[in-house]
């Protein structure tokens, strides 16, 4: 369960989120709102990017005062990744298994239907778009997280990864790991319900 309490974020003056009290349970959840609403914020303040005022608690522990903790417990995956070019996507990987504590049998199979096998040893710099995309989710399956966010984690990917990544997505669910995903894109999952929250001034809704 995740609460939020007294939550605020803002840039400079200008308030993108408030929250007052607000819960969310485990699941599955497609995160809407239009331009600017305040998704991409909202992941980044969660996962640990974006410092915020107020906190966030996930099962009673407050995110502010375990920052080592949120940053194990959130998975952040980005809509436009970018990479240094000059890093191999084997080193890239190598790294964030270090710092997520683990290596993750879900980032080799992801590495494998994926197709990325070769590419890995490749310089991030050779990268198509789509390239780019899937070494970043494989990024952000790696750890032990227990909640992944994905921002339009569907854009440049070909149809069958699109599949792949759903079906994973389901699995990890069963298996204990809730989502929160942005997408402008419609999904929908085979065995498992999701829910759509949306971003209306400033606040989130569960719809
Ligand atoms: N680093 C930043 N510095 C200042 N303002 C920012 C920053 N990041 C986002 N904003 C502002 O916060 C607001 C919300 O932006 P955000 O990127 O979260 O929207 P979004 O809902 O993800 O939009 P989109 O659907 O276009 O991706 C916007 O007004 C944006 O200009």
């Amino acid at each position: 369960m995740l609460e939020f309490e007294s939550f605020h974020k803002k840039f400079k003056k200008e308030t993108v989120l408030q929250m007052d009290q607000w819960k969310l349970e485990e699941g599955i959840y497609w995160l809407k709102g239009e331009n600017g609403a305040g998704k991409s914020t909202f992941l980044k303040s969660l996962s640990g990017i974006f410092p915020f005022d107020g906190d966030v608690k996930l099962d009673g522990t407050s995110l502010r005062k375990n920052k080592l903790e949120q940053r194990r417990w959130f998975n952040y995956g980005e809509a436009e990744p970018t990479y240094p070019n000059f890093l191999t996507g084997q080193e890239l990987l190598s790294f964030v298994e270090d710092v997520k504590d683990g290596t993750n049998e879900l980032a080799f199979y992801l590495t494998t239907v994926f197709q990325m096998q070769s590419a890995l040893n490749e310089k991030v710099g050779t990268y198509s778009s789509g390239m780019k995309k899937k070494l970043s989710l494989i990024l952000t399956f790696c750890g032990s997280p227990k909640w992944i966010l994905l921002d339009e984690p569907l854009i440049t990917l070909d149809v069958a990864s699109v599949q792949v990544l759903l079906q994973v997505i389901e699995q990890m669910f069963l298996n204990g790991t809730s989502f929160i995903m942005t997408s402008h894109q419609p999904f929908t999952l085979e065995t498992v319900q999701t829910q759509t929250i949306e971003i209306k001034n400033k606040k989130l809704e569960l719809i």
